[in-house]
């Protein structure tokens, strides 16, 4: 039997089983390793983030169902374990020739300030004497041009004998290039996979980056396969979770955390935004100003207890406040158009978290 049963066929048949949370094959996220086939035989390993997994026993009743289809299969055995983020190596993945650190910002669903919280913690970062490169990989609304107000800008393509290499626009401190420079504002884009893929990997391989200290990619919201592309291309030095108090315990987060986990990707901790509110322009009152009240519409300690949860830090609430959409629509982020303000302080204070935790994670 074993001249007929090949490693690569026990693979084909467990492409398809899926990481049910994730919703992604098994074998892609490189679950299954040490695939063993000894007569009608068949042993392998399954790789968890977690050993504590509550899903294991049905992980691995669909990889033995879909062995057992097999003709010639006789005995299916699977041997579960458990891989941390940090021991898991990256042998496949090419850094960028002097970029330091790639981060990552997500988010598991769209609309929660993912963008904001990444421009605004590139150009934190840019003004504490970084230097900062920005890819905005987000598909769907790539509006990070917006924000850095280099909405009108586009990307210069120079030849070199090298091939193409693309000049990224520069304002505030930090270099840029976006999904958004590539298309027409008013006309829907559908990117296919491989049309998507090639454009990833011409923003990290042939952009005129120089020296940087961080890349920060502003990853499309979710876990699909345009996020698995770009944390399958790079060694990412970690990753940032954007969330909002309502949308914090959800299973969004969760799922954006295990597939970084999953594919080797330290989580450096959730941003919860939209925190509580701040009214502006309100009067004095003898006790103080009423602009010192911070209401939690959403209630309070959300992103506390979710972090303590999922094992990861929380690196900061950010509140609710008008000023901080107004200076993102007029493109001069709110940490340098007025970094006093509340929401500049968090975003402030979320970037030297990041920075202390890159550095501390490269020493490990
Ligand atoms: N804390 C906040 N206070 C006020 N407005 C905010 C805050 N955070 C984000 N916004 C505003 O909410 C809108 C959505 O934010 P942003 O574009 O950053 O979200 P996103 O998660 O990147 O969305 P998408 O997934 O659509 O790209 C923007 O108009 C932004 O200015």
């Amino acid at each position: 039997m074993s001249d007929i049963l090949e490693v690569s066929t026990i693979l084909e048949v467990l492409r398809p089983v899926q990481d049910p949370e994730l919703r992604k094959s098994l074998v892609e996220l490189n679950m299954i390793r040490n695939v063993k086939v000894d007569a009608g035989n068949v042993s392998f390993t399954l790789v968890l983030t977690t050993p504590a997994c509550p899903l294991r026993e049905f992980i691995v009743e669909d990889c033995q169902k879909a062995v057992k289809k097999l003709p010639g299969v006789t005995d299916v055995k699977v041997d579960v374990t458990a891989e941390t983020p940090q021991q898991k190596s990256l042998p496949d993945r090419t850094g960028i020739a002097g970029v330091k650190n790639i981060l990552a910002v997500s988010s598991g669903k769209g609309g929660v300030g993912k963008s904001t919280v990444a421009v605004n913690v590139a150009v934190a970062l840019a003004q504490a004497g970084a230097k900062v490169g920005m890819i905005d990989a987000d598909i769907y609304g790539p509006n990070v041009p917006t924000m850095l107000g280099l909405s009108e800008a586009r990307v210069v393509v120079r030849q070199t004998p090298q091939g193409e290499i693309l000049e990224p626009a520069f304002n505030h401190g930090v270099k840029m290039v976006s999904m958004g420079f590539l298309i027409d504002k008013d006309q829907p884009v559908i990117w296919r996979g491989p049309m998507l893929n090639g454009i990833i990997r011409q923003f990290l391989y042939q952009v005129e980056w120089g020296e940087l200290d961080y890349l920060i990619v502003d990853m499309p919201p979710g876990t699909g396969d345009a996020q698995l592309t770009l944390v399958q291309a790079v060694p990412m030095a970690g990753a940032v979770i954007v969330t909002t108090p309502q949308n914090v315990a959800l299973l969004d987060s969760r799922k954006g955390l295990k597939m970084f986990q999953q594919m080797g990707v330290p989580v450096l901790g959730i941003v919860e935004n939209m925190s509580y509110f701040i009214p502006p322009d309100l009067p004095d009152t003898p006790n103080g100003t009423l602009r010192d009240r911070q209401y939690d519409i959403f209630g309070s300690g959300g992103g506390e207890k979710t972090a303590a949860e999922l094992g990861v830090s929380l690196l900061g609430c950010i509140p609710l406040e008008i000023a901080l959409r107004e200076s993102g629509d007029r493109g001069i982020p709110i940490v340098a158009a007025d970094p006093d303000s509340a929401s500049a302080k968090a975003l402030t204070q979320i970037a030297q978290q990041i920075a202390a935790k890159v550095s501390i994670a490269a020493l490990a």
